[in-house]
C-alpha cells in the first residue's frame, strides 16, 4: 500500500488532471466527475434548503419524543420516551436529478397549497443556496415543477454563426439552456426587437441578415437612422426607404402587393401563399425596420397626418402580411405607449418579443408584456458587458435568455455583396400593382 507522504505527492498531479479534463473537454467532466457529487450535494442539502427558502410546509407526525419524567433521589432526571403527535417540516418529495448540457434538472411535488409560483418567486434564494448561476422553474403537469439549474452563464461566449439551410429560419444565436436561438417567420411571422443603445440590436439584425440573404427572400430595409445601418446593406436590399416620407411610400407599396397576393390567393382558392402551386407562388418579403420610435414622432401638427397614414400601413401589413408571405422586423429603443395607439396595436400584432438590455422599465413591460413578471426582471437585469443577450419570448409561450452570435456590420456587409445577385428588384417585385410609387 503506498504510503502517506505518496499520496500527498499524487494529489497535485490529480488536480492538474482533473483541471485539464475540466478545461479540454468540460461536457464529460461534468457528466462522469462533477455531476454525481453535485447531485448527492443536491439531495442531501434539500431538507435545509427547502426550510431555508420557505418552501416546507408543518405537518402533523406521531414520533417518539422524550419528556421529563420522574427526579430521582440523586436529583438526576430521568426522561422517558413517548408516542406522540408533533408538527415537523415536510420538503417537497424530489425525484433524482437528471445532468443537462450546462448543469441539472429535478422534479419536485408540490405541497398542498403550493404552485410553481412559489418556486419561481424562491428561485432566486434557491440558486444561492445551492451556488448556481441561475435556477429557471417550470411546470409540467399539476402537482410538480421542475428546478433547471445552470452552473455558470453559458451565454458569456456563444460560438459562430451556422449556415441556416431552411426558407425563411435562421438561427441567430443560443439558448441558456443550450439550444439554438431560432428566428422561423413561417412561425412567427413578425417581431419586436427592443434595447438600449448599445445593447445589441443591430447585431441581432446583421445575424439576420446574414442568414436570410442566400435564401430566396425579398429584404426590404425601412431605416429610420438617416440609412446610417442599412445602406451597406443595400446590394441584398430589394428597397430601402432612409426617412419618414420614404418609408410611407415603401409602406403603401407594400399594402399594395399584399392586396395583390391576396387575390391571387383567392383565384386560385388558396389560404396563404404557401398553398399556391410553386409556380404561382409570390416570392416571401422579410421587411427590417430600424428605429421604430422615429415612424411615430410628432414634431409639429402639421405631420399628424403623415404619422397616421404611415402607422396605418404598417397595422395593415402586420394583420394581414403573414398569409401573403410579408414579415415585419421591428427594432427600437424604446416601444413605450407614449408614442402613441399605432405602437400599441403594432405591438399587439407581434408575436414575436425580443427585450435587450433597456433604459427604461416601460420598454421591457411594453415588449414582453404579459409574460411571466420573473422575465422582466431578468430583462432589467441584463448587465451592460454582455451586449447581444436579451431576454426572447419564444412560440412554446416560454421565454428564454438567450444570446446572438457576434456578426459584425463587416461580416453582414460581405454575405450582401456575395448574395447580390439573389436580390429580386423592388420593380420586378411591384410592376403589376395597379399604382405603385417606387420606394
Ligand atoms: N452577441 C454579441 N456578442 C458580442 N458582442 C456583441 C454582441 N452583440 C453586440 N455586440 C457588440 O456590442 C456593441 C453594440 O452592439 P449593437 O451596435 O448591435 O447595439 P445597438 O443596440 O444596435 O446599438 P445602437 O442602438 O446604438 O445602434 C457592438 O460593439 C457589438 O459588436
Amino acid at each position: 500500500m503506498p504510503d502517506l507522504p505518496a499520496w500527498l505527492a499524487a494529489l497535485p498531479l490529480i488536480g492538474a488532471g482533473l483541471w485539464a479534463w475540466r478545461r479540454w473537454h468540460y461536457p464529460s467532466f461534468w457528466l462522469i466527475a462533477a455531476f454525481p457529487l453535485v447531485a448527492l450535494s443536491v439531495r442531501a442539502s434539500w431538507r435545509r434548503v427547502a426550510l431555508g427558502c420557505g418552501l416546507t410546509k408543518k405537518r402533523q407526525r406521531w414520533w417518539f419524543t422524550t419528556v421529563p419524567g420522574l427526579i430521582a433521589s440523586t436529583g438526576i432526571v430521568r426522561v422517558r420516551r413517548r408516542f406522540q403527535r408533533v408538527a415537523v417540516d415536510t420538503k417537497p418529495l424530489m425525484w433524482l436529478p437528471r445532468p443537462t448540457r450546462h448543469g441539472w434538472r429535478v422534479t419536485l411535488h408540490t405541497l398542498e397549497g403550493q404552485t410553481p409560483g412559489d418556486y419561481t418567486d424562491a428561485a432566486e434564494r434557491l440558486a444561492h443556496s445551492w451556488s448556481v448561476h441561475a435556477i429557471r422553474v417550470s411546470s409540467p403537469g399539476p402537482g410538480r415543477v421542475v428546478l433547471s439549474a445552470t452552473m455558470r452563464d453559458p451565454l458569456v461566449t456563444v460560438n459562430q454563426l451556422p449556415p441556416s439551410t431552411d426558407l425563411l429560419k435562421v438561427t441567430v444565436g443560443r439558448l441558456e439552456t443550450g439550444r439554438p436561438w431560432m428566428i422561423d417567420f413561417r412561425t412567427v411571422p413578425h417581431w419586436l426587437n427592443a434595447g438600449a443603445t448599445q445593447s445589441g440590436k443591430s447585431n441581432l439584425a446583421n445575424a439576420l441578415i446574414v442568414g436570410l440573404a442566400p435564401q430566396p427572400v425579398a429584404l426590404v430595409g425601412i431605416d429610420l437612422k438617416g440609412g446610417v445601418e442599412f445602406t451597406p446593406y443595400a446590394p441584398r436590399l430589394s428597397a430601402l426607404a432612409t426617412c419618414r416620407e420614404e418609408a410611407g411610400r415603401l409602406l403603401d407599396d407594400l399594402v399594395a402587393l399584399m392586396l395583390d397576393r391576396m387575390g391571387v390567393c383567392r383565384q386560385a382558392a388558396a389560404r396563404n401563399i404557401w398553398q399556391l402551386p410553386p409556380a404561382l407562388r409570390p416570392v416571401p418579403v422579410v421587411v427590417l425596420v430600424d428605429e421604430l420610435a422615429e415612424l411615430y414622432l410628432m414634431a409639429d401638427k402639421s405631420e399628424k397626418d403623415e404619422i397616421a397614414r404611415t402607422s396605418t400601413a404598417l397595422l395593415r401589413v402586420a394583420q394581414l402580411g403573414r398569409a401573403f408571405g410579408i414579415y415585419l422586423f421591428c427594432c427600437g429603443q424604446r416601444i413605450g405607449s407614449d408614442l402613441g395607439p399605432g405602437v400599441t396595436a403594432l405591438r399587439a400584432q407581434c408575436s414575436g418579443r425580443i427585450c435587450h438590455r433597456v433604459n427604461d422599465p416601460e420598454t421591457a413591460t411594453m415588449t414582453l408584456d404579459d409574460l411571466d413578471p420573473a422575465a422582466l426582471a431578468s430583462a432589467r437585469a441584463i448587465p451592460a458587458e454582455t451586449p447581444g443577450v436579451a431576454i426572447v419570448a419564444s412560440q412554446d409561450g416560454q421565454w428564454y435568455r438567450a444570446r446572438s452570435f457576434h456578426v459584425t456590420e463587416h461580416t453582414a456587409e460581405q454575405a450582401t455583396h456575395t448574395h447580390a445577385h439573389l436580390t429580386p428588384s423592388w420593380n420586378e417585385i411591384t410592376t403589376h400593382l395597379p399604382e405603385h410609387a417606387h420606394a
